[in-house]
């Protein structure tokens, strides 16, 4: 494989801290193995190299290939991820006195079980708060937060105060104190403090960093872009002043703002920790077809503050086809002639914004038996507690010998929460499932709020009478008991994170919508509910598109492309600015994971089309595409082709085409001559830049060209993909 001249440049940086942005697919591995070797030929001794990668997986791989590729018998640099360098970092300020030795918690029950006992005290005098708090996701959440805290280096009040805390969490704050009160008691600690503990002590303690520093000459970061403040701060710490950082990443993949990364670490912030770095453009891409780079070119604009490179599809990529399709059919007919073709199910990929809008599809290809595994186990629809106690209702109204099951009453009974815990619950349906009748007077009761009291009788009284609407439809029943129950004020009450209680609220309508698909057999629905699938590993993967990040499938299809779902947001937890830019790099990283196909799939009405579906300009996108391929005629007539000519010029095409591709409303493109210095102009790899310098005569005019990204560049007027902007 011969490098780009793009790799190149970065391959034989010089001295000094560096930013390389990297679209989706640019061969990043391939270039920062090519940087490693390079040093090492060149004289940099291994072990002033380091190499820190975003996880184990992609650390493993990247060590394996440099292995491969090594001059045989060479010492080789480290390749790290963050927490092994922050393991091995406590361990040593531990051996030389600069921080307390700890233990680590390796497991989440154990985290789980001092939670509990920190809420067990903290809200002894409030029960129904309590039974709340203890709630297994809102446990997840606090301890979510408790982690928060140390990546984002803010003391928990301020955190508090920023995140979108719902009702019933005021509690965290003194819970994360507590928890650290008990940690340091016991000696412990948890994976957010293998980096939070070095970096405070390094903070504090002048002579353990003098000794850290100094003692590399460079490091190579991954997935720059989705590195959170603690990292940051534990990567100037390990630079020091000897060190040249090269960021490597893509800041329109920034999708982890919830754990604390921020699309800024990769501009203004790397400015504010290292000072003036040298940037390289890796354009080419080697996954997809002009179609998809096309398509991320236009939906990524719309982001205000989106860095303004563009994806270039290299001339071997797959020729990628795109389809936009409403409603489940499509897909299924997709995957049959997929496999009629001789292809594997394991090269496709469904990918959802959430694993709500995944349920339809895991019903559809349970259906029609189309093999299917789950990126996370235990979002099996069936697994779901919401999803199991719904059709055990339905399950009721078929068969009444249930009321006898306090096994049965107990699920029924667990959601959506009650508000009361499990220990308290199973004594009362115990006595439900005895005697039929609903105890005024019961142990479990005494000590309840009146509100507790009432909403556990009406529950009840609405369970007794499904059996006697066994003919209902299952969507009606369905709506029957969320209406009874106002589930959704239940759902978004129990829910930690507003945004967690939209996505439960989302799960009940999607069921809702597919119980009325089967309204025929009620007895199939219940069944397809209770299945006990398992994963099936030669199946289709679903996955989320956060699960999805840095991989790639020769086949893709979004799923759940519905205004309201992707972007998601409701009446009650509107977009901001921020979160629906954030979106819109989710959707830019999911459509960047197919490699031959990729299908964009919404959902019928009501629901209504996505608004990235529109930008994205698929039609548009494909059309180009193909008078690219084809090379034969002019290109069509687009919506926006000073986009269009963009990209043609930065792929290098003949003359006629781009011509005829600005026909329609003509676009201003790299004209020779006239340029004057303090004009704005647009570069389609290097972005945007203001003209410092004009020399030479029309023909051979050269400029200086300050890009606000891309620092100063020389380009021949003539040949450079320019145009003015403004
Ligand atoms: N200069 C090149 N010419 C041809 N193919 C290339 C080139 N550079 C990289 N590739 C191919 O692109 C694919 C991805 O490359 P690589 O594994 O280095 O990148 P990655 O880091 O996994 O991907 P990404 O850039 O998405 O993070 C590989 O198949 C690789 O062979």
């Amino acid at each position: 494989m011969r490098l780009t001249e793009q790799q190149q440049a970065v391959v034989q940086h010089g001295q000094g801290h560096a930013r390389v942005f990297a679209v989706a697919g640019a061969g990043k591995t391939s270039t920062m193995i090519a940087r490693v070797l390079h040093l090492m030929a060149t004289g940099t001794p291994a072990d002033r190299i380091m190499v820190l990668m975003f996880n184990r997986a992609a650390r493993e791989d990247f060590a394996a290939r440099l292995r491969l590729l090594a001059p045989a018998g060479a010492r080789l640099p480290q390749v790290r991820t963050f927490h092994s360098i922050g393991h091995r970092l406590g361990q040593s300020l531990m051996r030389w006195g600069a921080l307390p030795a700890r233990r680590l918690i390796e497991g989440e029950w154990q985290r789980e079980r001092m939670a509990r006992q920190v809420l067990q005290q903290l809200l002894v005098d409030e029960p129904a708060q309590l039974a709340l708090a203890l709630e297994e996701e809102r446990i997840e959440t606090l301890l979510q937060f408790c982690d928060l805290v140390k990546s984002e280096c803010l003391p928990p009040a301020r955190l508090y105060e920023q995140g979108d805390y719902g009702a019933d969490t005021e509690h965290f704050v003194p819970a994360f104190l507590e928890m650290e009160r008990l940690m340091q008691e016991q000696g412990v600690m948890t994976y957010a403090d293998l980096l939070y503990r070095p970096l405070r002590a390094l903070i504090r303690d002048d002579r353990a960093r003098a000794r850290i520093q100094g003692r590399l000459d460079h490091i190579i970061v991954d997935e720059y872009q989705d590195i959170n403040e603690v990292q940051l701060r534990l990567l100037s710490m390990l630079a020091g002043s000897s060190a040249s950082v090269m960021a490597v990443g893509d800041a329109n993949q920034c999708i982890y703002e919830w754990r604390g990364a921020r699309p800024d670490a990769m501009n203004a912030r790397f400015g504010e920790l290292f000072g003036t770095p040298t940037d390289y453009p890796l354009s080419w891409t080697f996954r997809h077809g002009h179609a998809v780079s096309l398509m991320a070119n236009h939906v990524i604009r719309a982001n205000p503050g989106a860095a303004d490179q563009l994806t270039l599809s290299a001339p071997d990529n797959p020729d990628t086809q795109v389809e936009c399709d409403s409603g489940g059919r499509h897909l299924v007919e997709v995957l049959q002639s997929w496999q009629a073709q001789g292809r594997d199910l394991k090269e496709c990929a469904v990918l959802v914004r959430s694993w709500s809008l995944s349920v339809p599809v895991q019903l559809r290809l349970l259906r029609e038996n189309i093999p299917f595994q789950l990126g996370q186990q235990d979002r099996f629809v069936f697994r779901l507690p919401l999803v199991r106690a719904l059709a055990g209702y339905l399950e009721l109204a078929r068969r009444p010998e249930l009321l006898q099951d306090s096994d049965h009453l107990l699920l029924l009974y667990s959601q959506p929460s009650a508000f009361v815990s499990q220990d308290r619950l199973a004594p009362l349906t115990a006595e439900l499932a005895r005697t039929g009748r609903w105890p005024e007077q019961h142990i479990v009761l005494d000590g309840l709020k009146p509100f507790q009291r009432r909403h556990l009788k009406k529950r009840w009284a609405l369970i007794q009478t499904l059996p006697a609407m066994r003919d209902q439809a299952p969507a009606d029943l369905l709506s029957h008991v969320v209406e009874t129950l106002e589930a959704e004020k239940l759902l978004r009450r129990a829910a930690a994170r507003r945004d967690k209680g939209e996505e439960d609220i989302r799960l009940l309508d999607v069921l809702i919508e597919q119980a009325g698909e089967l309204a025929d057999d009620p007895d199939a629905f219940i069944a397809l509910l209770k299945d006990p699938v398992i994963n099936q590993e030669q199946g289709v993967l679903l996955s989320t598109i956060h699960g999805a990040k840095g991989l790639e499938w020769p086949l893709v299809a979004l799923a759940g492309l519905n205004e309201e779902d992707f972007p998601l947001y409701s009446r009650e937890n509107p977009l901001t600015p921020q979160a629906l830019e954030e979106e819109r790099r989710l959707f830019y990283v999911g459509i960047t994971r197919a490699r031959e196909r990729l299908l964009l799939m919404s959902d019928p009405a009501p629901h209504r089309l996505s608004r990235f579906v529109e930008e994205v300009a698929w039609e548009d996108s494909v059309k180009l595409a193909r008078a690219i391929v084809s090379r034969q005629g002019g290109a069509p007539g687009v919506r926006d082709p000073s986009l269009a000519n963009r990209y043609l010029e930065g792929i290098g095409v003949e003359d006629s085409l781009r011509a005829s591709a600005g026909q329609k409303t003509p676009a201003v493109l790299s004209q020779a001559g006239d340029w004057r210095p303090g004009e704005q102009v647009r570069h389609a790899v290097f972005g945007e830049g203001r003209i410092e310098l004009v020399e030479g005569d029309r023909e051979r005019c050269v400029l200086e060209v300050m890009f606000h990204r891309a620092g100063r560049r020389r380009l021949i007027a003539s040949r450079a993909p320019i145009e003015r902007v403004g």
